[in-house]
This record gives structure tokens, C-alpha cells and sequence, in this order.
């Protein structure tokens, strides 16, 4: 089937680390570059019109992802939410704990892939639905990057809701914490 894709790329630097002990060596807090590509598909696919000639003009699609890129992933710090560091902000910098990329279980580059494929559909539909998440890639080092398509609730853990499901700039619900984590 014929059909054009506007796919956007953005960079942003980021921390985190991973404490279930499935990649020890990423226990302690450390950084990646990273970028994020996005694939974007048309609800409603149409030929091009002869004079714009445009799906949609690039600035208009892209403009409150990369906001939300810009100013909520680069220089951000991703963390469990199961992890104790969350509680060492909450006490003693609770300013920028709000500011903390919060994930049910550890931040891994899948569950990225996820959360920020559901965060960009919400915008998305948001935005009046005319275009859709087709796909998502995060490089995350130069070696390893992890690529997703399709529905990311139907991938994320099981039973759990959070603020990639919401059109606005949150990262976190902190709340969460309470009743996720036995200890
Ligand atoms: N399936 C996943 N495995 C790992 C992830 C992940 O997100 N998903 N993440 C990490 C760490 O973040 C680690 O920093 C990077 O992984 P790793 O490939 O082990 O390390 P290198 O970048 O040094 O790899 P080279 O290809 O050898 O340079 C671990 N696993």
C-alpha cells in the first residue's frame, strides 16, 4: 500500500540506571547521547494536492515533540520507580525530583521506546489525530538501538498507568511509588 511516513529525529543527553540486576553493570547512575527517531503515518492517507503538496508541514508536526524532548528528556535523569533515589530527592530536592523521567520498573531503551511512542500518540490524537505513530527508534549508544511498532499499551507491563498516556508535559507520577514497590 502506497503511503508516505514524516520521520523526525532528535538528540538529547540523558542518565539513569537499571536496578534489577538484569544488566549489573548499569546499577550505578551513568549517561548516554541518545536519539530518538519517530515515524508518523496519516489517519487518513490522502494524495498530494498539487500545490503544497505537503502531508503537513514539518514545523507543525513536530514542533511539541521536540518541545517535549528539549525540555523534559535532555539533561534528564531516568529512574525506576521502585528506585530508592526517587525518595533521596523527594527529601532533600524535591524541585527536581518532579523533574525525574519516572518508569514502572527500570528505564531500559524498550520501555522508553514505549512510554515515549504512548506520550507522542497523545499528543497526537491531541492534536486533532490527523497523524499517528507508525513507529519509534532510540539509539542509545552508537551499538545498540532498540526500534518499535505498534500499540505500546499492549507491550508495556501489565497494569500499569502513567503519564505517557496523557497530552501534556509530564514525566513522572510520583504517587505511583506507594503502591508499586513492596519495599
Ligand atoms: N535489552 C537491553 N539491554 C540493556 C539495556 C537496555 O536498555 N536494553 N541497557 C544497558 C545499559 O544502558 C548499558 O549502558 C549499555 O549496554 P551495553 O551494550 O552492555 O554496553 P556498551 O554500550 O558498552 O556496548 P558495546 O557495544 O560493547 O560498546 C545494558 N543492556
Amino acid at each position: 500500500m502506497s503511503g508516505f511516513d514524516l520521520v523526525f529525529s532528535r538528540r538529547f543527553c540523558m542518565g539513569h540506571r537499571l536496578i534489577s540486576g538484569a544488566a549489573e553493570a548499569c546499577a550505578l547512575p551513568h549517561g548516554h547521547n541518545e536519539t530518538v527517531r519517530v515515524w508518523l503515518r496519516p489517519t487518513a492517507p490522502a494524495r498530494l494536492d498539487g500545490a503544497a503538496n505537503m502531508v503537513e508541514p514539518f514545523a507543525r508536526a513536530k514542533a511539541r515533540w521536540h518541545r517535549f524532548v528539549d525540555t523534559r528528556l535532555d539533561h534528564g535523569l531516568q529512574l525506576s520507580s521502585c528506585d530508592p533515589l526517587l525518595g533521596w530527592f523527594s527529601a532533600h530536592e524535591p524541585h527536581r525530583a518532579a523533574r525525574i523521567v519516572v518508569t514502572p520498573g527500570d528505564p531500559t531503551t524498550e520501555l522508553l521506546a514505549l512510554c515515549l511512542s504512548a506520550k507522542l500518540g497523545a499528543f497526537l490524537a491531541g492534536d486533532g489525530g490527523r497523524l499517528a505513530v507508525a513507529a519509534i527508534e532510540i539509539e542509545e549508544t552508537p551499538t545498540n538501538t532498540v526500534r518499535f511498532a505498534g500499540d505500546p499499551l499492549e507491550m508495556l507491563p501489565a497494569g500499569v498507568v502513567g503519564w505517557w498516556r496523557r497530552a501534556d508535559m509530564s514525566v513522572n507520577d510520583l504517587a505511583l511509588r506507594d503502591t508499586e514497590c513492596a519495599a
